[in-house]
């Protein structure tokens, strides 16, 4: 069947929003289905996630997920606790095995990877989790070299022999990170937001393409949480990366991803822009009475914010008054 392509195909930030969307999406899944590139509509479209479903047992712990993405974005996944995030991202990081489904990346058929072909879209689609995943013993800049592990032969890991090159990259990531002086120290030496930011130095490494984050500043101080999100979103950027990232806060949704997507009992409820995310929108994410408070979900990163800015003001005031 021949699918006329819509009207309205995609938004300025580059996804479907329309009420076409599922037609479109479908219309993706068919052609992929059939071995054809996801350029179907002369329009590419880098991600297609089409009908989702994660079962274990009998409960889906995502359920029927579906969305496009034109071009790289940064998006946030919100829900709470047991909405289906991080089995989500582990699906696309091939992880998990998703139970039905597909994901198209690039013409990419994720979900079928197999051997070489998985480690190496494991590579290309870094994941940073909430725990870090460093080796303790090992020192920072060694940890942020392992980032390289997919890409260098066995031996060259095996004996930690990296070229100068690559060396000077990973302090450069580091310093980006305001943390190059600590390169030389044992990992377990550092405080957790201080380890968080090495394992995004290790990330951006990898130079991937997509870089995943589970809930990255759930156990972060609302400095190192602004520290930690502002690093993808300069990747983001500056190198036109796409990131989508678990988010257990509202404002940190609100203030850094162009998309905001929202889950409830594995299944996408919400799909659209931080304005689109209004309390009314939230409190039905999160499946809660009319007293939700976004209090309960908010990090002080708009507060550091607002001080910095207070702070630059008064430093001005003092330059204008001599
Ligand atoms: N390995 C597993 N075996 C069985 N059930 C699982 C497994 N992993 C996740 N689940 C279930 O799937 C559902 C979704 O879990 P998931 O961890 O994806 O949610 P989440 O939104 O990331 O939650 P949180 O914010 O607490 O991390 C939950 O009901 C969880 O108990």
């Amino acid at each position: 069947m021949k699918i006329p392509p819509p009207k309205r195909h995609t938004s300025q930030i580059g996804f479907t929003r329309d009420a076409q969307a599922s037609q479109i999406l479908n219309a993706y899944i068919a052609q992929a289905a059939q071995g054809e590139d996801t350029n179907t509509f002369g329009v590419y479209v880098a991600l297609v996630v089409g009908q989702v479903t994660k079962k274990f047992g009998r409960k889906a712990a995502v359920d029927n997920a579906s969305f496009t993405v034109a071009k790289p974005a940064m998006i946030g996944i919100i829900g709470r606790s047991g909405a289906g995030k991080s089995t989500f991202l582990r699906m696309m990081n091939r992880l998990t095995d998703a139970s039905s489904g597909r994901i198209l990346f690039k013409g990419r058929d994720i979900l079928q990877l197999d051997g070489s072909a998985r480690r190496a879209w494991q590579s290309d689609c870094t994941m940073i989790f909430q725990q870090f995943n460093l080796v303790p013993r090992m020192d920072v800049c060694s940890n942020v070299l392992h980032g390289l592990l997919n890409k260098r032969s066995t031996l060259s890991t095996l004996f930690n022999t990296y070229p100068t090159e690559d060396i000077h990259r990973a302090v450069d990531i580091l310093d980006r990170l305001g943390i190059a002086d600590q390169a030389a120290k044992r990992t377990e030496a550092l405080s957790g937001g201080q380890q968080q930011r090495v394992a995004i130095a290790r990330a951006l490494m990898q130079d991937a393409e997509i870089i995943l984050a589970d809930e990255p500043i759930a156990s972060l101080d609302p400095m190192n949480a602004q520290i930690v999100m502002d690093a993808p979103r300069r990747i983001h950027e500056k190198d036109g990366r796409m990131v989508i990232a678990n988010l257990h806060t509202l404002d940190t949704a609100r203030r850094y991803c162009d998309r905001v997507i929202g889950m409830r009992d594995g299944r996408i409820v919400f799909d659209g822009t931080p304005e689109q995310l209004t309390t009314g929108v939230a409190r039905d994410i999160y499946g809660a009475k009319a007293d939700f408070s976004e209090e309960a979900t908010s990090t002080e990163i708009g507060a550091i914010a607002r001080y910095k800015a207070a702070e630059q003001l008064i430093r001005e005031a003092e330059a204008e008054a001599g």
